[in-house]
């Protein structure tokens, strides 16, 4: 007999990575559930897009952003000052699945909306001093389906990367944001829009 499992949430796979610890679920949310946050989110979020400095220079941040959270703390990251929305819907919805799963409560959630190929994250860890030590960071991923990549920080030969699908989840705990960068480059390839929500607790 085949079956074809569209919402098997619990099917994980483990990457064996050096001081890092990730979980890939491919399929979280079923296509039908994905589909239908991808187009609320898009539509529904009030997504901005911040001017950000490096090295004494302004740029426009290469995606747009949203931020919220069950608490009022401020997340700051590359000049950017970010005052959170309350959770609510939708949104909520997703958290309390992610939460489920993880056995965690997440108080923020940052989201970024990648609207092409030219769209993208630069290398960085998600270890400002807010998300304390060891740091959880739960990542949905709606829409395009795009390139994480991962490089040691001290190791450069030790690089992986996975292909975040529509529906997907994948946390990530331990030291691997002490340890590695992650990144989402830019692709020539003409692609839709791709919605990311970072889960994370900040106190
Ligand atoms: O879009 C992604 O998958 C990654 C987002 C990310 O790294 C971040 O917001 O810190
Ligand atoms: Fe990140």
């Amino acid at each position: 007999m085949i079956r074809i499992d569209v919402n098997n949430d619990s099917e994980s796979i483990k990457p064996a990575l050096k001081d890092a610890e990730l979980i890939y679920y491919p399929h979280f949310f079923s296509e039908n559930k994905a589909d239908q946050y991808f187009k609320y989110l898009l539509n529904n979020v009030p997504w901005q897009q911040d001017d950000i400095r490096v090295y004494g220079k302004t740029f426009k941040q290469p995606r747009l952003t949203s931020f919220y959270a069950s608490n009022t703390k401020v997340y700051s990251y590359s000049n950017i000052s970010m005052y959170p929305k309350k959770f609510s819907g939708k949104l909520l919805e997703i958290k309390k699945k992610v939460e489920k799963v993880s056995n965690l409560e997440f108080t923020s959630c940052l989201l970024n909306l990648y609207r092409d190929g030219k769209d993208s994250n630069g290398w960085h860890s998600d270890d400002e001093p807010e998300l304390g030590k060891n740091p959880v960071i739960a990542s949905v991923s709606f829409g395009e389906e795009r390139f994480f990549h991962l490089k040691h920080k001290f190791e450069k030969n030790l690089r992986y990367k996975i292909l975040l699908q529509h529906g997907s989840l994948l946390i990530m705990k331990g030291k691997t944001q002490h340890t590695w960068l992650h990144q989402i480059p830019k692709t020539s390839k003409e692609i839709r829009p791709r919605i990311n929500l970072t889960f994370r607790i900040i106190n």
